[in-house]
């Protein structure tokens, strides 16, 4: 015991991320005996973190998590030294030297890219790192220590939940159909990047699609005020397209058949005068801009009707327009963002009318939207405590006993936690064993730019990256590059792979490299001509052992109510990068003594033993309780034979 008190006395430890996870851990590692503890948040304090984020208070609102986190905890712990961080992990002062001076890493972090981008440098420091996530009443810590467990990467991670564009476009059936038709399509249309390729005339007029009557229908035509611009929008999209998809008989045939909505039918009196007053608006900020009060619309959890929505589209729209209008072109839907959110939820509301999907109140519309998992502040807890516990063993190496816990929903023979001895390094993972990747592509339509972003950047997580193709540097990113060569980099962006000064075709094998990260991986390039548009958005499909990114960097993981951003582009929602990661198909559980792969205790439908731990994953855009909208989240019970189990319907 005495050790185990000497080897966390003398132990430096760094935590990122002092949120959720964050304040319980540094709570916990303070009272647990730590004397030297460095903490790293980028973020301010909201009120929306306060209900679980205990260490902060209302008038902390504002300030940064990790100063106030550590003042917090000097109250009760004075002579303990705790360092704190304003900043983001991935700046570059935190270097591969940087981390070298602790002992252990704890995370406590929302997103995968952070979370990737501390597992790389851990590797490269090699300093161990204990990594944590919760959804809701699901949580995980697991240990990796280079060359002993497997890394953080090790393992693909849960493919974001998708949905086909034409389900989006033309056949909703679901309220989480009509949300992301509303925040991906049509608020981005309205109001964000007008480059960006977007699918909602696309498809939603296919049958009839009269060129004519979808160019430029979003464009605001000179001189139409607010509310005609309103009205012709909402006819646009809730009649005329509805009308012209119903033309196509085909698509109705196995299907209800939507109803149009137009404005005269939901308000038969001039809609302007029905509109709120634009004065009534009192405007702090944008994030204050609401079009609620001024409609008399005052609890979240109500269902509006019909003409209530009308009217929250029609005066969201207006306030956009008049009131935020130095933002439009640039705005991308933001959960924290009152009015985005009355707008998604009167659009989504609106065409879930015209499907017959049932309506649902701003609060379940923002839950959906904002992939929202209530967070619960046990949970948190419980994950906290399992890291400190992790972390003492690591100061031990006390390696045979280390395992990565998983809090499960329903608990397994009365045991809410699961412990599984960590794997093996994964020999065929890219970041730990440096295995080459393979890359289908388009060598002649595709340009560097494309491979750099979608690829490099969004795929393999480098920030800084550099591409070579043999000896010859075909791109370098960062701060310090001379002016003639970044003016080069810039030119080979735009150009095609085929038409590089050192061409890149069939069999060139590229080299991509991300110094701060001290990673470096091999990519074999094959041409193909074709990709599947749906299946392949992107249009190059990237092989090898690799985790499932999704497409936005910054999509955090769901430790509150507030939680992420919404997705940026379809198909499919957003899913919460917190990844509970499903177990692995061979885990050993050391459940009581006894060890089993986690293959055998599955069903015949193969699906994971730990349905709530698995549906988590799969509809973490969801609440706990409607996690899987497949209706195969059943609740999965062990008879005696504890590594066998049945369903309960
Ligand atoms: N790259 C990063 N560098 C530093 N801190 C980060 C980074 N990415 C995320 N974090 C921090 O990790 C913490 C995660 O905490 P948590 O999941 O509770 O999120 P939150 O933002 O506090 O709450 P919510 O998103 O639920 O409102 C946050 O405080 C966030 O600032
Ligand atoms: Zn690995």
């Amino acid at each position: 015991m005495d050790s185990q008190k000497q080897a966390i006395k003398g132990a430096k430890v760094l935590m990122v991320g002092a949120g959720g996870i964050g304040c319980e851990l540094l709570k916990t590692l303070a009272l647990s005996g730590f004397e030297d503890i460095h903490i790293i948040d980028m973020d301010t304090i909201e009120v929306s973190n306060l209900n679980r984020q205990f260490l902060f208070r209302q008038w902390h609102v504002g300030q940064s998590k990790a100063k106030v986190a550590r003042d917090a905890v000097l109250k009760f712990r004075p002579h303990i030294n705790i360092m704190s961080y304003h900043a983001n992990v991935k700046d570059p002062d935190f270097s591969i030297d940087f981390f070298k001076q602790f002992n252990v890493v704890l995370n406590g972090l929302d997103n995968l890219d952070a979370r990737r981008h501390v597992n790389r440098i851990c590797l490269a420091a090699n300093v161990p790192l204990v990594e944590s996530g919760t959804t809701g009443f699901l949580g995980q810590v697991t240990v990796h220590v280079k060359s002993k467990t497997e890394c953080y990467e090790c393992q693909p991670k849960p493919t974001p939940k998708t949905y086909p564009v034409c389900t989006i476009t033309s056949t909703p059936s679901k309220f989480v159909h009509c949300i992301v038709w509303a925040k991906d399509l049509l608020f981005a249309k309205l109001f964000g990047d007008k480059n960006q390729e977007n699918d909602l005339n696309v498809r939603s007029g296919d049958a009839a699609s009269s060129s004519e009557h979808t160019e430029d229908v979003f464009e605001r035509r000179l001189n139409e005020d607010p509310e005609q611009y309103g009205q012709r929008i909402y006819d646009h999209v809730f009649g005329y397209n509805i009308d012209a998809a119903l033309a196509n008989e085909e698509t109705w045939r196995n299907r209800n058949r939507p109803k149009p909505i137009y404005i005269k039918d939901v308000m038969p009196d001039k809609p302007q005068q029905q509109n709120g007053n634009l004065d009534d608006n009192s405007v702090n900020g944008n994030s204050t801009v609401s079009a609620m009060p001024s409609l008399g619309l005052k609890n979240p959890q109500n269902i509006w009707s019909l003409l209530e929505n009308t009217r929250v589209f029609l005066e969201s729209l207006k306030l956009f327009l008049v009131k935020r209008e130095k933002e439009i072109g640039n705005l991308t839907f933001d959960k924290d963002d009152q009015l985005a959110v009355e707008f998604v939820t009167a659009a989504a509301n609106i065409r879930a009318a015209s499907f017959g999907i049932p309506m649902q109140s701003l609060f379940e519309a923002k839950g959906i939207a904002g992939n929202i998992v209530h967070a619960v502040a046990t949970t948190n807890a419980i994950t906290a405590g399992l890291i400190v516990i992790e972390a003492i063993k690591i100061l031990q190496s006390d390696a045979t006993n280390y395992r990565m816990t998983y809090i499960v929903e329903h608990p397994l023979r009365k045991m809410l936690l699961m412990p599984v001895e960590p794997f093996e390094p994964n020999k065929s993972c890219y970041v730990c064993s440096e295995t080459p990747l393979s890359l289908e592509i388009n060598t002649n339509r595709s340009k560097l730019r494309d491979f750099v972003e979608k690829i490099v950047k969004n795929k393999l997580g480098m920030h800084y990256p550099s591409i070579l193709h043999g000896t010859s540097i075909i791109y370098e990113c960062g701060d310090d590059i001379e002016e003639d060569f970044a003016q080069n980099y810039a030119l080979n962006l735009e150009k095609f792979l085929s038409e590089l000064p050192s061409p890149v075709t069939s069999g060139a094998v590229l080299t991509v490299e991300d110094y701060q990260q001290e990673l470096s991986c091999s990519i074999y390039i094959k041409h193909r001509e074709e990709f599947d548009e749906e299946k392949e958005p992107d249009g190059m499909l990237l092989t090898g052992r690799m985790p499932v990114l999704s497409n936005d960097d910054t999509w955090p993981i769901s430790n509150g109510e507030s939680s992420s951003n919404a997705p940026k582009q379809l198909p499919g929602t957003k899913e919460d990068s917190d990844e509970i990661s499903a177990i692995p198909a061979d885990t050993e559980i050391a459940l009581t003594g006894s060890k089993r792969k986690q293959s055998e205790i599955s069903d015949v439908d193969g699906e994971v033993a730990i349905s709530a731990c698995t549906s988590g994953i799969k509809g973490s855009n969801q609440k706990p309780e409607e996690v899987d909208d497949n209706g195969d989240d059943d609740v999965v019970m062990l008879d005696e034979n504890p590594y066998k189990k049945k369903r309960l319907h």
